[in-house]
């Protein structure tokens, strides 16, 4: 199968660098790369959170606080690559042309992106990628186990989504785009899913059985957005 793997930032960095999942990330792709093409794509995690509230201290330029969170998301990138080692492509692309480029050039390893541009969260980086790479599913890999009816850190009575239609997506996402919010999907990214139909699993992303079971195409616990 051909997969974008979406890992949030939320999970490699929760409050600081969690170095044991990276490296157990890492040995999984490596094994998982033999069977599948994966790209992966991290998100800005409490690196970029932090740089955001010193950010808002010097300027309201929203595209300037979303680069803060491009570059956080890089960083946390540029940790798995060095995970990865050689199994990893050693560039990180910064927009859909430069990966299509770095798949040609780096067959056989896992491409790991961050951000792109402003606008948008790096879920839309992986929804992106699936599109022009036409990928068979995205996984989003965040901290919670399925999508809920509302928001499960608020709510104790939130009850899991198991499955969805792509139209469904759009009433749990964002409304409006704002640097480094918290929520289960932004805006840009549902559209772009049930536009472009693509298929999306969301589950926890600390789990990487639960992810290898997708891979397996076994049961796994998550929400199917679409399939
Ligand atoms: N309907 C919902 N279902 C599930 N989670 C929701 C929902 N609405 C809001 N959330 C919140 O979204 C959070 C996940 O988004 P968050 O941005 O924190 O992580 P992420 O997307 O995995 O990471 P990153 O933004 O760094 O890529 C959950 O912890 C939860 O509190
Ligand atoms: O393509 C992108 C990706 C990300 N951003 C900004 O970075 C932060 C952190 O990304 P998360 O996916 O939320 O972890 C995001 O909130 C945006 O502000 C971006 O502008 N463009």
């Amino acid at each position: 199968m051909k997969i974008v793997l979406k890992i949030g930032g939320s999970i490699l960095m929760p409050n600081e660098v969690d170095v044991n999942f990276i490296k157990k990330l890492a040995t999984k792709l490596t094994q998982w790369i033999k069977k599948h093409e994966i790209a992966v794509v991290i998100g800005g995690g409490a690196l970029s959170r932090e740089f955001d509230k010193i950010g808002r201290r010097i300027t309201k330029d929203e595209d300037f606080l979303d680069l803060l969170g491009i570059y956080a998301s890089r960083l946390n990138a540029a940790l798995l690559i060095a995970a990865l080692e050689n199994s990893a492509c050693p560039v990180i692309p910064r927009s859909e042309v430069e990966f299509l480029d770095l798949v040609l050039k780096y067959q056989q390893k896992v491409i790991v992106c961050g951000g792109f541009r402003p606008g948008q969260r790096t879920d839309a980086v992986a929804v992106e990628i699936a599109k022009v790479w036409n990928a068979d599913f995205v996984i989003k890999g965040t901290n919670v186990d399925y999508v809920y009816d509302k928001d499960p850190k608020k709510n104790k009575n939130a009850k899991p989504i198991k499955e969805m239609s792509f139209d469904d997506l759009q009433k749990y996402a964002d409304q409006t785009h704002k640097a480094n919010q918290s929520t289960i999907m932004d805006l840009k990214s549902a559209e772009m899913i049930a536009n472009e139909h693509i298929r999306v699993a969301v589950l926890n992303g600390k789990n990487l059985e639960n992810i290898e079971k997708f891979l397996n195409r076994q049961e796994f616990k998550g929400t199917r957005i679409g399939f």
